[in-house]
């Protein structure tokens, strides 16, 4: 029997969780520079190592391969010191999520359906996850439930700017800045 307890591995990483337009790339990346953390995007590691653009993918191998190919990566990531954006679409996977929960905080960046609408624009332009003729609306209610059961923190982002976004960031991991 253990006499001393194994350690635990340190959680150093903040992901970023949400609909597809709620801004987890563009927020990641400048959450990774005032928190003097690095980022990743697994959009782009998934478009490294599959040596495909995520269009292309979407395009040649469909949805369904994508959300396959995209739970094998998430899986499979290990990082430290590190913001990670993830693809909305990850939220399907459980395997990719407990990993991604056993390296850090989650956080949920949510938007209304109406901000959603605007940003999105043509959901199949977009490539988004999605059974065939599926709402951005019946999407949003599916999906909902997924984010707030992994989320430790939500934001909602309606209304607030990349600074509001930063700050409220500070506020609710202190223990992440430098
Ligand atoms: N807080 C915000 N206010 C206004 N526009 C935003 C905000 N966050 C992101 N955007 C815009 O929304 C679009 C989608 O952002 P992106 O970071 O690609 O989202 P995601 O990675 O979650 O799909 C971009 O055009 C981005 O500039
Ligand atoms: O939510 C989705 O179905 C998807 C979101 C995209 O990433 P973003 O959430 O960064 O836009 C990208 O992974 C892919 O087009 C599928
Ligand atoms: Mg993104």
């Amino acid at each position: 029997m253990k006499t001393t307890p194994s350690p635990q591995p340190q959680k150093t990483t903040l992901t970023l969780t949400g609909m597809p337009g709620a801004g987890k790339s563009t927020l990641g990346v400048l959450a990774a520079k005032i928190l003097g953390m690095d980022f990743m995007d697994t959009d782009l590691l998934i478009q490294s190592h599959e040596k495909m653009r995520l269009s292309e993918i979407i395009e040649q191998k469909g949805l369904d391969a994508f959300r396959e190919i995209e739970a094998r990566h998430v899986a499979a990531l290990k990082v430290s010191h590190t913001v990670i954006a993830t693809g909305g679409s990850v939220i399907y996977s459980e395997k990719a999520m407990e990993n991604l929960a056993s390296q850090g905080p989650i956080l949920h960046l949510a938007l209304s359906l109406p901000e959603l609408a605007k940003r999105l624009g043509n959901l199949d332009e977009r490539g988004v996850v999605r059974k065939p003729g599926q709402s951005l609306e019946a999407l949003f209610h599916e999906r909902m439930p997924l984010y707030r059961k992994w989320a430790d923190a939500e934001i909602t982002c309606d209304g607030l700017s990349m600074d509001d976004l930063l700050c409220r960031i500070r506020q609710i991991f202190p223990p992440l800045s430098p």
